[in-house]
């Protein structure tokens, strides 16, 4: 059973005198179990209303929606689902403890004051116990909103731009406990413009752009290079007897370019251009990276 199902999805906005605005047109969207999802596409793509959509905040225009095998809007569902919205509103005037208390509470949580504790600190919040969240910096009030989303150790987490305001070690904090999460057999689905961060956790990306998911798939699926493989030789490399085995000068002093479909063809082209008394250096595959991966799907060069 996936952890989302989403078929046909669509979600018109009204508005007053003017034709609606579809920001949804019948996406078609399955999350397996136990993945790290990730959802990437360009500003207004429809993101966080697909996100409101299958936590069944924003009600669809169409289409049908399954979330841990159930509706979004059963109260029982919603207890199994740790959300980190976008945009968090935190009462200024509270304490940290006071505020994860009370969200437990709405969650129908045992009250539990020393778990509630552990997952402050597990969140980098130990120093800050004392603070008003008032006084809190971004990057601190997102690790509150993380705290609060793991609270009852949800099945899906889904999370709307979580490193927003987070310095760079702060972010790899965050990614080790996502990581954790997700080793712990949690489903992640993570909506992040950092493409960096979702190549990182993911192991499956689905691109939306204009409401429509482009592409879906296994991340080294989706970057996987072709069959192109850069290499780089030693000076003095003969550029005009490597062409004649199959090497392309690739501008850089000693870089060229081969295909190979396998192992065993990359060595005999390999095999073919030491024959020449090209000297190796080194060797890796010509791969996407995930923004080239989104420039593609969007019809943009990277
Ligand atoms: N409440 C609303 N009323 C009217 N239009 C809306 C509303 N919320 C979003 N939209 C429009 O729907 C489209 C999709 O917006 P959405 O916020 O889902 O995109 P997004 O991919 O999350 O964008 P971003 O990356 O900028 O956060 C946009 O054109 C946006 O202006």
């Amino acid at each position: 059973m996936p952890a989302i199902e989403v078929i046909g999805l669509r979600k018109t906005y009204r508005r007053a005198f003017r034709p609606g605005h579809e920001a949804l047109r019948g996406v078609d969207l399955s999350v397996p179990e136990g993945s790290a999802f990730g959802l990437i596409g360009p500003n207004g793509a429809g993101k966080t209303t697909f996100i409101k959509s299958i936590l069944g905040i924003v009600q669809p225009t169409g289409g049908t929606v399954r979330v841990l095998g159930g509706s979004p809007e059963d109260p029982r569902i919603r207890a199994r689902i740790g959300y980190l919205p976008e945009r968090l509103h935190l009462p200024g005037s509270w304490m940290a403890p006071t505020f994860l208390a009370t969200v437990a509470g709405l969650k129908g949580l045992k009250p539990d004051k020393d778990a509630n504790l552990r997952l402050l600190e597990r969140v980098g919040l130990a120093d800050a116990l004392g603070r008003r969240i008032g006084g809190y910096s971004k990057g601190m009030r997102q690790r509150l909103g993380l705290a609060a989303a793991l609270l009852g150790n949800p099945a899906l987490l889904i999370l709307d731009e979580p490193t927003d305001g987070i310095d760079p070690l702060g972010r790899v904090e965050v990614r080790r406990i996502l990581q954790e999460e997700v080793q712990q057999g949690t489903t992640l689905f993570l909506n992040s413009h950092l493409l960096a961060e979702t190549e990182r956790l993911c192991d499956r990306v689905a691109i939306l752009g204009e409401g429509k998911v482009l592409r879906e798939g296994r991340l080294e699926e989706l970057s996987r290079a072709s069959s192109r493989w850069a290499v780089r030789f030693a000076p003095g490399a003969d550029a005009g007897a490597l062409a004649g085995v199959g090497f392309t000068a690739g501008g850089a002093e000693g870089l060229y370019h081969v295909e190979a479909a396998d192992v065993a063809g990359l060595n005999a082209a390999l095999d073919k251009a030491r024959a020449t008394g090209a000297l190796l250096v080194e060797l890796k595959r010509d791969g996407q990276d995930l923004e080239a991966v989104l420039a593609s799907a969007m019809g943009v060069a990277a």
